[in-house]
């Protein structure tokens, strides 16, 4: 797939943005806070619906203005398609082709990003929720109709939380616990098989990156169970008097965590900062691959000022990465120049300065 143009009217510092973007590489090059991950983060939420970078609509709407208005035309084989998406303090509207988009689910797949961001790497070391967040962007990219399912999942889980605040009674909690085993193992089966797809790509492409002998896996907590809904079962009756104390849901796959591990040992603590980076290189390249072989279609990359964090090893994995594949491809940089030694040349430069966009 390729976008083939973008407006973005009044979206932070991007005040009016107009852009034809080349269908291979675009480098979108100038100096800090002018404006650049803005246009990737702008571009990512005409695909995903969500920032990468915050959950609050006020955010993401120029100061003083109402609204945003984002659009993007993107050509997919002999399709095209228009996106739009309205973001105002309290909502965001999406239209596809001029109609309404009523489920985010509908417009998942019409264009996928997949970012590339130096925040990324923190998660290896961060918050369970963190790298629980990180798999399921992946998934929903892979198969939209997961979100759905998540979505059916945490209303339950919010719903059983109240009624365990409430201190209700076990006869109207029961069909809670049901609702919340058939739809906590369709999630765990949904994520250790897209972990079970991954992982021989991010196996073979952390052993390109670094050239050393060392096993990358990505490992999903009890993966290895033929039935996690008898597993929750039992679970939820073993930490019954904890989750009446607590207040909270314990057990789930909103509480389990995917963990990074590197010949076996969890990078989440013993991980180097070039581990943690090799790892969430490998995982991108896998889950670009894998997108191109499950959906025909390349997915568009967004990498963000990522060559300030590789080293030359890394970096040259990258560019050949990109070389050898096809695809559109918004990279940025306050270094153009090295972007033009790498061999970009051919790409099309932009210049972002005070959230303006120049076409060079
Ligand atoms: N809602 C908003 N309204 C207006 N300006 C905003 C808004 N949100 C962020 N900005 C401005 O956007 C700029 C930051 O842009 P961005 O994060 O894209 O930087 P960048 O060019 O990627 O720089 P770096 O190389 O440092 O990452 C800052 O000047 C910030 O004040």
């Amino acid at each position: 797939m390729v976008i083939t143009s973008l407006n973005f009217i009044a979206f932070r510092n991007l005040t009016a943005t107009k852009c034809t973007p080349a269908a291979d590489f675009n480098v979108l090059w100038g100096q800090n806070a002018q404006g650049k991950t803005n246009f990737l983060e702008a571009v990512y939420l005409l695909g995903f619906l969500k920032s990468f970078r915050t959950q609050r609509n006020e955010d993401l709407i120029s100061s003083g203005e109402t609204h945003s208005r984002l659009q993007g035309n993107i050509a997919s084989g002999p399709l095209s398609h228009h996106i739009e998406l309205m973001i105002e303090p309290q909502q965001k509207r999406v239209q596809l082709d001029t109609k309404k988009v009523r489920k985010a689910s509908d417009i998942l797949g019409i264009l996928r990003p997949v970012l590339f961001s130096p925040d990324e790497v923190n998660l290896v070391k961060g918050s369970p929720s963190g790298r629980r967040d990180f798999l399921d962007r992946a998934l929903l990219q892979a198969d939209p109709t997961y979100l759905e399912r998540v979505q059916d999942y945490l209303r339950t889980l919010r719903q059983r939380n109240r009624l365990l605040r409430n201190g209700a009674a076990d006869s109207e909690l029961s069909p809670w616990n049901e609702a919340l085993i058939t739809n906590g193992a369709r999630i765990h089966k949904d994520r250790c098989r897209f972990i079970e797809q991954l992982q021989p790509r991010i196996q073979h492409a952390y052993a390109r990156i670094t050239e050393v002998q060392e096993e990358a896996r990505l490992n999903y907590p009890k993966s290895e169970i033929e039935n996690p809904a008898e597993d929750m079962r039992c679970a939820l009756h073993r930490l019954a008097r904890e989750e009446r104390r607590l207040g909270q849901t314990l057990v789930g796959p909103h509480r389990e965590d995917p963990q990074f591990l590197v010949n076996g040992q969890n990078l989440r603590a013993f991980g180097s900062q070039g581990q943690q980076r090799c790892f969430i290189l490998a995982f991108k390249a896998a889950q670009i691959e894998h997108l191109e072989q499950t959906t025909g279609d390349s997915p568009v990359l967004l990498l963000d000022d990522i060559t300030s964090e590789l080293d030359s090893q890394r970096k040259s994995y990258l560019f050949d990465f990109l070389r050898e594949r096809r695809g559109q491809v918004f990279l940025t940089t306050t270094d153009a120049d090295s972007l033009r030694r790498e061999g970009l040349a051919q790409a099309r430069f932009f210049h972002v300065k005070k959230g303006q966009l120049h076409d060079e």
